[in-house]
């Protein structure tokens, strides 16, 4: 009997005698459930059905029966599995109409819904839909809705992404390393392997290393003002570094790149460039940035602090997401703007509040290489 390891994470914080899950399941059906809480001595018997929210370590392709160790009880809880969840089909193979299957991946925080559309170059759901999703309180939850898709112009597949508000960016770096693990499940697909990725942006090729770990060619940066798009006044040679933005009457300095999709990149004030990103007041400020009319297809902005010439530290407003825990052509756009105004060299470690990306600028062929994790949360099936 397989046996598939998994965590509950209580999607509440109240004490854990209160603590209630959601669990997606691949079908209509529920769980019905006893639990035991760790704060009180009784069991709380629960004969309706209720769900359950947990991280699959496994894959959820045999779960004849889940072992669910609760993090917010003392004690294990056994349910289950339905019978048509018993068959050797996996849940990534689940077609049902009127439901979108999905699996849930994150790259340091930054998290999306993915969707295996390989049958189609049409979303299988829309903008609006996708909005709806993302909300955390009434959806699934994330940053934004990726789709894995047919390959165009013979690449093995082609990235499309709606962020949160709906809005279609060219590119997003942390979300192509969740596609590649993505596709690789769905291939099934172990160790090494890599992809050729028709994006928005361009061909990116993002490859699976033996640890897990996603390593993507990102391709040059755009440097030219009118490219990224920007309507400050270029330098000389047509980029914008190290150039003056006034926002809300602060003058701040900033260097303008494009990843695909346009970056604000700031490391302080006219004032002051030693900048202290914990103190920024992001929801305050990142809009301002994003909708500034000198951005005519807006812009993600990232707010820097320079540690050592290797290792930087961000935050970041992203447009059509506003402020998330990591931001991969951020982190490029980063170390691009810290070498063209002189704070680092070409290998970066960037913390973001998710966690760190390593950030590589090679002079050989000026291409961007980010390396980074990319990992499942759970798979789901929603009506739609
Ligand atoms: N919100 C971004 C797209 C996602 C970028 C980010 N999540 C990444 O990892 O690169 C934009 O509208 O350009």
């Amino acid at each position: 009997m397989a046996i598939a390891t998994s965590r509950l994470l209580p999607t509440t914080t109240g004490p854990a005698s209160a603590s209630r899950f959601t669990l997606f399941s691949p079908s209509s059906v529920n769980y019905s459930l006893l639990c035991r809480f760790s704060s009180s001595s009784s069991v709380a018997s629960l004969q309706q059905p209720i769900s359950l929210k947990f991280v699959v370590n496994n894959k959820f392709r045999n779960p004849s029966s889940l072992r669910i160790c609760s993090a917010a009880t003392s004690s294990s809880m056994r349910i289950g599995a339905p019978p048509e969840m018993t068959s050797q089909a996996s849940f990534l193979d689940r077609k049902e109409s009127g439901f979108l299957h999905f699996v849930k991946y994150h790259g340091l925080g930054n998290d999306f819904i993915l969707v295996d559309n390989r049958d189609s170059h049409e979303p299988k759901i829309s903008p609006e839909q996708a909005v709806k999703l993302c909300d955390r309180n009434f959806g699934i939850g994330a940053d934004g809705v990726i789709f894995a898709m047919p390959g165009i112009n013979g690449t093995d597949y082609t990235m499309r992404i709606f962020n949160s508000d709906g809005s279609e960016p060219e590119m997003c770096g942390n979300g192509i390393r969740c596609l590649a693990r993505f596709i690789a499940e769905l291939e099934n697909l172990q160790g090494k392997q890599s992809f050729t990725i028709h994006t928005g942006a361009g061909l990116i090729v993002p490859e699976i290393l033996e640890d897990g770990q996603v390593r993507v060619d990102m391709g040059e940066p755009i440097l030219k003002a009118s490219d990224v798009p920007t309507k400050l006044q270029p330098n000389k040679d047509q980029t914008v570094v190290k150039s003056k933005l006034e926002v809300d009457g602060i003058s701040w300095k900033v260097t303008c790149v494009s990843m695909g999709n346009p970056h604000c990149v700031t490391f302080g004030t006219e004032v002051s460039e030693n900048l202290q990103v914990d103190e920024l007041n992001l929801a305050e400020i990142g809009p301002k940035f994003e909708n500034h009319v000198m951005f005519p297809a807006r812009t993600n902005t990232e707010f820097v602090q320079v540690f050592s010439p290797s290792h930087l530290k961000m935050r970041v407003w992203e447009r059509g997401a506003g402020a998330t825990l990591a931001c991969g052509t951020g982190a490029c756009a980063v170390v691009v703007a810290a070498v063209l105004e002189g704070h680092a060299g070409r290998s970066c470690t960037v913390d973001l509040p998710g966690g760190p990306l390593q950030i590589e600028w090679r002079e050989e062929n000026n291409r961007i290489y980010m390396t980074g994790p990319a990992e499942v949360v759970f798979y789901g099936s929603v009506p739609l």
